[in-house]
């Protein structure tokens, strides 16, 4: 790992990149309204992909960009690889806005900025010779002549880890990880300063994750390079990056060096997930849900902080007079309703599931009867739609998107836990989890 300087070679302030969400890509999402995601602020036609992200990555670091599947990690990627147009924002590269770029200066910039993606196979062409392959790019920018391109290619097999006679032979007769050496070879063929790796090792098995990790570090630092490493595989980023970026819901939540968040996570989404990193094993090779309840679908993506819906640390409204215990039996009961997760037998067995006694705010205890008695008499819908209405729709949370804020550059955060704002809040409540 290096020790980054304060010298950025990335720049990305305000990008933004949705997508219509005709176009083709968009599933898996749950389209239709329902109480965790009201009331909707945008248009339902736009798949809020990346929204207003700004971060810097500094030269010879590593940022790893970490976030549960679908936050917007690959599209955030592509943009910044000009492979998207984005939808708004600007990218800098050495201070050069790439937007302002002509077609020719771009095109000569592109060699700066490499990819690698999660599967090996698919950018190397069976038909072609691994030499050539890795020449490819060098051909393509008219570097070296014939005799210096083999040269180089050869020596580049051999940083990577693998050997100089490969050179003549196909893909196919490698294995995943080996493939994935041959397209590192590929990428720094052209000599770049930034490289975009994308789930670099998500394809491959555990012990060879490993090597292929320790050697891109061996090679950033021969070469000098600066990495946006993108992995939902926490351990993973952990390993590798210099600083962590957490995204969620095509958002930043969190920018921390690697051990303070690690060892010092503020944002609720960040906890949750460190919470919820897997103890690894063999048998389950099946993606697995890190965190409770579903993602909201980036087309509706809920109002003020988009992690709201999920979150453990709901801060209370602030017109309640609620004590922090009072508001986490509120919150336990808002949640459960939400998920119809227990039996409404009676009125009185599930307030004493929930509830230590009448709550010492009149309005909301008045809120929370009601909401009961719809349980009990099966209007799940309604009573959850109250409990939203009048408790997690009035919470900050629900109001003010918070701004990625901090002392630092290198450490942010967007929370309204750790956010000055002009509202008196007098209820902070949930600041553990
Ligand atoms: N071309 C497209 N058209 C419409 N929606 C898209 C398109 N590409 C991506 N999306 C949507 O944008 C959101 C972000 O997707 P993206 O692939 O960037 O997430 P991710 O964090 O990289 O996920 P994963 O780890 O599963 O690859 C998702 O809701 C996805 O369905």
């Amino acid at each position: 790992m290096s020790s980054p300087s304060a010298d950025p070679l990335v720049r990305v302030s305000g990008l933004t990149k949705h997508f219509d969400s005709s176009s083709g890509l968009f599933g898996g999402y749950e389209l239709s309204p329902n109480g965790l995601n009201f009331p909707f602020t945008y248009d339902p036609d736009v798949v809020r992909a990346v929204d207003d992200v700004s971060f810097e990555i500094q030269r010879g670091e590593t940022l790893g960009l970490v976030g549960e599947s679908g936050c917007g990690k690959s599209t955030l990627a592509r943009v910044l690889l000009q492979l998207l147009d984005p939808t708004d924002g600007d990218i800098y590269f050495e201070d050069e806005n790439l937007a302002e770029l002509s077609k020719e200066a771009l095109r000569k910039r592109r060699k700066d900025i490499q990819i690698i993606f999660q599967d090996p196979q698919s950018s190397l062409d069976p038909r072609m010779k691994v030499g050539a392959i890795i020449e490819e790019p060098m051909r393509a920018h008219g570097m070296l002549d014939a005799a210096g391109r083999e040269e180089r290619a050869r020596e580049l097999l051999e940083s990577v880890g693998l050997e100089s006679q490969y050179y003549d032979r196909h893909p196919h007769e490698f294995s995943g990880g080996q493939r994935q050496r041959i397209n590192l070879a590929r990428a720094l063929s052209v000599d770049p300063e930034f490289v975009v790796l994308d789930e670099p090792t998500s394809a491959l098995d555990v012990s060879i994750q490993a090597q292929i990790l320790n050697t891109l570090q061996e090679l950033q630092e021969e070469f000098g390079l600066t990495y946006l490493f993108i992995s939902h595989d926490l351990s993973v980023i952990r390993h590798i990056s210099d600083r962590v970026a957490v995204m969620y819901l095509g958002e930043l939540a969190e920018v921390a060096p690697v051990e303070e968040l690690f060892e010092d996570p503020k944002h609720p989404y960040t906890r949750a997930l460190l919470a919820s990193i897997p103890i690894p094993d063999p048998r389950s090779r099946g993606k697995r849900s890190v965190l409770e309840g579903d993602v909201p679908s980036p087309i509706n993506p809920p109002s003020g902080c988009r992690f709201r819906t999920r979150c453990p640390a709901l801060i209370a409204p602030a017109e309640y007079d609620l004590a922090e215990a009072e508001w986490e039996d509120v919150r336990a009961l808002m949640r459960a309703v939400t998920r119809r997760s227990f039996d409404a037998d009676d009125a009185g067995s599930v307030r004493s599931r929930f509830l230590d006694g009448r709550l010492s705010d009149a309005h909301c205890e008045d809120v929370v009867q009601e909401a009961i008695e719809h349980v009990v008499a099966d209007r799940w819908e309604r009573a959850t739609e109250l409990l939203q209405t009048e408790f997690a729709e009035r919470s900050i949370c629900a109001r003010s998107d918070p701004p990625l804020a901090g002392d630092s550059e290198t450490r942010r955060v967007a929370c309204h836990l750790h956010t000055e704002t002009s509202e008196p809040e007098t209820n902070r409540t949930g600041g553990t989890m």
